[in-house]
């Protein structure tokens, strides 16, 4: 993997960048697809995790070995695809991270329904044997404090069901925006899905009465591009594309966010034009973001830029990504001198800083989001990001969207 020196630069204004889909909704569509093969999807993600999701379904009945490497949505959606394809036996493994990453929740559930799934290594953790079968059940009730992604696995396979499928949600749900968009995509494609007092019930459904989907680009990846501006020179702009006036993605909340540091959006044409307006007057921001966790790092970094403190809260889920990124963040961003405090869902930025002549190296410990959140600071600092190519896993030409934009 490749590590890539950025000089300290500013960002040409007016340039264009159009985003690669969203890799949630497709890999969320890739998925229905292979249950009702009519589906066809527009602007579908290039992004690694969405190639997996792909290959993974299209080697069903050839490989009955599947990796999907970092991808956390592939390995908890295929594991209720797989268990319910009659006949199939798969062993579906990840990196050695993924083999970290809990998925017994999930496999308890699938378990009620009465389907065949075994542990291969740690109790609780991939890699997973499943032997798909018809399965009884069509109530489940499910932990959903952890990870929304079990839900939606349920969620994708539920219509597909003889008898479809109600689910339970116990405890505090977490990451719900994500829930919301399983939810309309199904209800898009005609599925007659519904979310009420933490009941989802999901009717079998044997034909899709609508089946073409537009996928909206990406808004976690979008996030970077906000950053960028709300660290350029007033005036500075970027019209970034496609994207929808409603958007399923939570992280669409970020022109919100991004506001309060001084950048605003106009979305014309399904493009959305960011121009830094104005320099933030906040001097602290606390955000609420367990409905948002993916641009917590995003927004850490921009803070710093801007030498505004904060305080993010309801991260539990971060412990368990690519990375633990609270700790991940913590030891990067007290390269630069920040007093950084953290606790099991939560990140504090305590000072500004000032920003110094020579090169920091960023690690990124095998998390895109780590190495594309930093890059930003290239308008304040020289920079060096190690293992720069992790953004595949879902912003594949990031860095060329970046020279792009950056003055030489
Ligand atoms: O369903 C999805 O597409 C996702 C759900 C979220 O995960 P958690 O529900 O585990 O927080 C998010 O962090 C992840 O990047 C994508
Ligand atoms: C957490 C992420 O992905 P996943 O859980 O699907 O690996 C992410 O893209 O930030």
């Amino acid at each position: 993997m490749n590590n890539l020196l950025l000089h300290k630069s500013e960002l040409i204004s007016n340039r264009e960048i159009i985003i690669s889909g969203s890799k949630s909704e497709t890999n969320r569509l890739f998925l229905l697809q292979a249950l009702y093969p009519n589906l066809k999807i527009e602007n579908a993600s290039n992004s690694d995790d969405s190639e997996v999701m792909k290959n993974a379904l299209q080697a069903v009945g050839t490989s009955n070995e599947i990796n999907v490497h970092h991808a956390g949505t592939a390995m908890r959606f295929l594991t209720a695809y797989f268990a319910i394809q009659e006949g199939a036996e798969v062993v579906l493994s990840g990196s050695s991270r993924m083999h970290q990453r809990p998925i017994k929740i999930l496999v308890d559930a699938l378990k009620q329904l009465g389907c065949d799934i075994s542990y291969l290594k740690e109790e609780g953790f991939p890699p997973l044997q499943i032997i798909g079968r018809k399965i009884p059940g069509n109530k489940v009730l499910i932990d959903a404090n952890v990870s929304s992604q079990y839900i939606t696995s349920l969620m994708l396979i539920g219509a597909s069901l003889p008898n479809g499928l109600e689910i339970a949600l116990k405890g505090t749900v977490t990451s719900i925006p994500y829930i919301k968009m399983t939810l309309s995509v199904l209800q898009a494609l005609g599925i007659k899905a519904s979310f009420h007092d933490n009941i989802i019930k999901i009717p079998f459904t044997e034909k899709l009465t609508k089946d073409t989907f537009t996928v909206e680009s990406d808004w976690s990846s979008a996030s970077y591009f906000y950053s960028f501006i709300a660290l350029s020179k007033i005036d500075t702009q970027i019209t970034l594309g496609y994207f929808k006036q409603h958007s399923l993605q939570g992280d669409a909340i970020l022109a919100e966010i991004y506001q309060k540091f001084g950048v605003q959006t106009i979305c014309e044409d399904q493009k959305m034009i960011l121009t830094k307006i104005e320099n933030p007057s906040i001097k602290h921001i606390k955000l609420h973001l367990n409905d948002a966790p993916d641009i917590a790092q995003t927004i850490i970094v921009t803070c710093l830029g801007l030498g505004v403190t904060c305080d993010l809260t309801g991260l539990h889920t971060l412990k368990i990504k690519e990375t633990d990124r609270l700790q991940a963040l913590k030891n990067e961003l007290t390269k630069f001198g920040a007093k950084v405090s953290i606790s099991a869902d939560a990140i504090q930025l305590m000072n500004s800083i000032t920003f110094q002549n020579d090169r920091i190296a960023i690690e990124t410990y095998q998390d895109h989001r780590m190495a594309m959140a930093f890059a930003p600071l290239v308008l304040k600092q020289s920079l060096e990001i190690k293992n720069a190519d992790v953004v595949s896993k879902s912003y594949v030409h990031f860095w060329n969207d970046i020279q792009h934009c950056l003055k030489d």
